[in-house]
């Protein structure tokens, strides 16, 4: 079992955010706690969960387990949530944030997230994760309520997800505190060069969301998991054509959030930052780019600010 740690990535408010971190995303009750147990003895120290993943108290019961332990100190990692899309009116996301850290049975969050720019109508039910009912709430509104989050120590930290550059704009025109990380999918079939390079221009970095397509290994998909090539660069480097994907988004310039309830999984997708792909080899993976998203979220595209309309 290696216990070395992944680099970090200063982030423009200071903080240091792991490269590598542990995707939670239907990591479900009876697998999250034990997933985040295996990750922080494999070495991860970044975990990736939301408020609307219900598994926000496995998550926590996993790190207060580790630190009872003596196997890490609450200040060893970071943690990240989101507001869910049922609490971005301004006057519940306090209410929100402090559910999540009830939830995760902690005293502050290291960066939490807007999770998507268009939010849902609240019913008064913190359980109702979606009732399909799209609100108006100005995502600055939300944005601004997320701002006293860090004046009153719930947060260190403050980010998006899901938001196209326009929006991006926007938000650092109307914010007292500039987001530090924008959290969207990025992966070697959807790459988001351009998305990259004006959040790097804003110094902002991207967390890559879905940095392996979600696999579907009996369809030998995606290709750069399954096709020759991928086979051919991961015999080269004596690593899995997960390792060659993860490698490629962070020379990219992105922190990568792969999902694994699997012990040799999680080590597996942890052991990508002490190689380096060469200049061809990263251009020979800039073939994958097909510029076609996965996860388009297409029931909200009617909205006015659906995120997905623009080019990036
Ligand atoms: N902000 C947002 O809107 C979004 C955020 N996210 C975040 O990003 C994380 C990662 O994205 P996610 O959608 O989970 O997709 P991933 O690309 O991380 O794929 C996860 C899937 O891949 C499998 N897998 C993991 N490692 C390997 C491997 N080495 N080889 C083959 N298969 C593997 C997992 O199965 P198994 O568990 O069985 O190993 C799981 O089915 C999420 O978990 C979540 O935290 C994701 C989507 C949207
Ligand atoms: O973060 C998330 C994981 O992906 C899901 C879609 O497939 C999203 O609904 C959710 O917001």
């Amino acid at each position: 079992m290696t216990s070395k740690l992944a680099p970090c990535i200063k982030l423009s408010n200071g903080q240091q955010m792991p490269v590598v971190g542990l995707g939670t995303w239907r990591s479900y009750e009876n697998e999250a706690e034990q997933a985040v147990k295996d990750a922080i003895d494999i070495g991860y120290r970044h975990i990736d969960t939301a408020f609307v993943y219900e598994n926000e108290h496995e998550v926590g019961r996993a790190i207060k387990a580790k630190i009872a332990e003596g196997k890490v100190k609450r200040e060893d990692l970071f943690v990240v949530t989101k507001l869910g899309g049922i609490h971005h009116d301004p006057q519940i996301v306090e209410h929100a944030c402090r559910k999540s850290l009830s939830n995760l049975d902690l005293d502050y969050i290291d960066l939490y997230l807007m999770h998507f720019p268009v939010g849902q109508v609240y019913k008064g039910d913190d359980n109702v994760h979606g009732s399909g009912e799209l609100s108006d709430t100005d995502y600055v509104d939300t944005w601004k309520a997320m701002e006293k989050l860090f004046d009153l120590g719930l947060v260190k930290g403050l980010g998006i997800s899901n938001f196209n550059a326009e929006q991006t704009e926007r938000i650092l025109q109307n914010c007292r505190i500039r987001p530090v990380v924008n959290q969207v999918e990025c992966h070697p079939a959807f790459n988001q060069k351009k998305l990259i390079e004006f959040s790097r221009q804003k110094d902002i970095v991207i967390t890559a969301y879905a940095p392996l397509a979600r696999p579907k290994p009996a369809q030998k998909w995606p290709a750069f998991l399954y096709d020759e090539t991928a086979q051919d660069l991961a015999k080269r480097y004596n690593r899995t054509p997960a390792q060659i994907c993860l490698r490629y988004l962070i020379q990219l310039g992105t922190i990568v959030i792969p999902k694994s309830v699997r012990k040799e999984r999680i080590a597996e997708n942890f052991d990508c930052f002490d190689f380096e792909l060469s200049p061809e080899d990263m251009q020979l993976m800039d073939r994958y780019n097909s510029n076609t998203r996965l996860i388009p979220f297409t029931g909200m595209s009617h909205h006015k600010y659906f995120p997905f309309n623009t080019e990036f």
